[in-house]
């Protein structure tokens, strides 16, 4: 895997201090994706980690049909306050892409639910990969984590790096992503 890796840079946010450093991950068709860590200052010996797929309708635009910019939210919160790194995987829709996943989103207003609409554009219900984690946390040079996560898929995929404990990242549901959290749950096994 060939990956460029930025400088390191100050962000501020609203949920304190962090730092930030880019990883540009080539890709085989020359194309490429661009993540993001974002970290404290202080890391403690097993940091916190929150592996985090990009949304750009949770997190940026407050989407509630999900729950991740909630969860990010968190994970940052708890980061700020415990230490560790929040690792932003560029794979959208669960790594069907943006596109795919407002068509997947339409089938939804249809009414089928969240892994029967990716059926029907022909992906899997999960679609991402992690081999970019194991390259964040050997640059970071982390080898024993606390993981963020309810996805016990997630942490199987974990390779290279031992996972210490899971912590679980719930956020209030509400009528809008109430149906999608259940399907959550109950077809892709999240411990919720
Ligand atoms: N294809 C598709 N992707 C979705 C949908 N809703 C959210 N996503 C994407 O799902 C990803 C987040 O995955 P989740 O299944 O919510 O959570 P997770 O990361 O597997 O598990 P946690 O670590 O417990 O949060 C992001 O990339 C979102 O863009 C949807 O209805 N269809
Ligand atoms: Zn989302």
């Amino acid at each position: 895997m060939n990956v460029e890796i930025s400088e390191v840079a100050n962000l501020p946010t609203k949920f304190g201090n962090f730092k930030i450093q880019a990883f540009k991950e080539q890709l085989l068709d020359g194309c490429y994706k661009e993540h993001l860590t974002i970290f404290t200052d202080q890391m403690p010996e097993v940091p916190i980690v929150r592996v985090h797929s990009e949304c750009l309708t949770g997190d940026a635009l407050g989407s509630c049909k999900c729950d991740c910019g909630e969860q990010l939210e968190y994970a940052l919160h708890m980061i700020q306050k415990h230490g560790g790194l929040v690792i932003y995987l560029r794979q959208e829709g669960r790594n069907i892409g943006l596109l795919n996943k407002v068509n997947a989103y339409s089938l939804q207003d249809k009414g089928l639910d969240t892994v029967a609409a990716n059926h029907q554009l022909g992906f899997s219900a999960d679609e991402r990969t992690y081999e970019m984690v194991e390259k964040v946390l050997a640059h970071f040079k982390i080898t024993k984590i606390r993981l963020l996560t309810n996805n016990p898929k997630k942490i199987e995929s974990l390779k290279g790096v031992e996972i210490i404990e899971r912590l679980p990242i719930i956020v209030e549901a509400n009528p809008h992503n109430e149906a999608y959290l259940q399907t959550k749950k109950s077809k892709m096994g999240h411990l919720l």
